[in-house]
């Protein structure tokens, strides 16, 4: 078992899934956010109330830790200068953190929307070359790079979970895209126990018929999702609107961010319920 893990972006909705589970893995479990309070805290979990984005505030909390899983950010596309503070120098912050305490891994909540601009039918590995689709999405290649560069550079571990997405189906894009909450947990336990990962992508996507990405070079890490949106086709092709094939959303891997203008906000929020558990 662990000594110390540390989950950022405790209070949101895939951290909500993840406590639980990481309690379970670690002697001791720091949770942090930006929010005051995470509701009742599970056996062993503390929370400490920290900005990413301020290097003196997340620093501290890494200190005895073993392994940090980042997931605090902003999820949506914003302008540039909002996300430049939680995205971008909160990861910068997070990974020298982590090699200043001596960490040996970082697992982060990276995403698709590094490699949105992709074509749909471009079955892309997890070797694909990074095309984001929006200042988000750059974020996400930002992190990812860091990720490499502090590994080759400093040898501390990461894995950047490509998560495509990981809420309730109810698009057809889901029905590739989709990463079920349990498999969620699987990943992100896989990032953590796996001995050895050195710099890994992975894409976090469940074992669905229509997934559109391909985790094979990723084997290693012993990620075998078990749910399939297949079980919701019928109902989800019967309401779908008719293809546009002038429509960039319906032809590029990042969906409807890779039609979005840069900098537009609200597109996370399209087709997202808000099914956060609750302690
Ligand atoms: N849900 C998905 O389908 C999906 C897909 C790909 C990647 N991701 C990534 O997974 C992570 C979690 O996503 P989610 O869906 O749970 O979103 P969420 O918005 O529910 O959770 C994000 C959390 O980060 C926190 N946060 C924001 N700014 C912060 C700051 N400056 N300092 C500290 N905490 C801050 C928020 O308060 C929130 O609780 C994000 O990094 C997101 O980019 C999610
Ligand atoms: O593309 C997706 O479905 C998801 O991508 C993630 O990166 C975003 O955080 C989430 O809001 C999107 O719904």
């Amino acid at each position: 078992m662990m000594k110390k893990l540390v989950l950022t972006g405790a209070a949101g909705r895939l951290g909500s899934y993840l406590r639980e589970p990481l309690s379970k893995m670690c002697q001791e479990l720091v949770s942090t956010d930006i929010v005051d309070d995470i509701g009742k805290l599970y056996e062993g979990e503390s929370y400490a109330k920290a900005d990413v984005a301020v290097y003196d505030q997340i620093a501290p909390l890494l200190e005895g830790a073993d392994m940090v899983v980042h997931f605090g950010a902003i999820v949506d596309e914003k302008p540039f200068e909002e996300l430049l503070g939680p995205n971008f120098v909160g990861s910068y912050n997070v990974w020298e953190a982590a090699y200043q305490h001596g960490l040996q891994r970082v697992v982060y909540a990276s995403s698709i929307h590094a490699v949105g601009m992709h074509k749909k039918s471009d079955f892309i590995g997890i070797d694909a070359p990074h095309k984001p689709d929006t200042f988000y999405g750059l974020a996400k290649c930002f992190s990812e790079d860091l990720a490499s560069m502090y590994w080759d550079k400093r040898g501390l571990e990461a894995v950047c979970l490509r998560i495509l997405s990981c809420a309730q189906v109810n698009n057809t894009r889901a029905l590739g895209s989709w990463l079920s909450y349990d498999d969620l947990i699987q990943l992100v336990t896989r990032a953590i126990d796996t001995p050895s990962v050195g710099f890994s992508v992975v894409y976090g996507v469940s074992n669905n018929d229509r997934a559109p990405v391909d985790n094979a070079k990723a084997s290693f890490l012993g990620y075998r999702p078990k749910d399939n949106a297949e079980q919701f086709a019928e109902k989800i092709l019967a309401e779908a609107p008719p293809v546009d094939l002038k429509d960039p959303g319906q032809m590029h891997h990042g969906g409807p961010f890779a039609a979005v203008d840069l900098g537009e906000s609200g597109v996370a929020s399209m087709n997202i319920v808000n099914d956060k558990k609750t302690t």
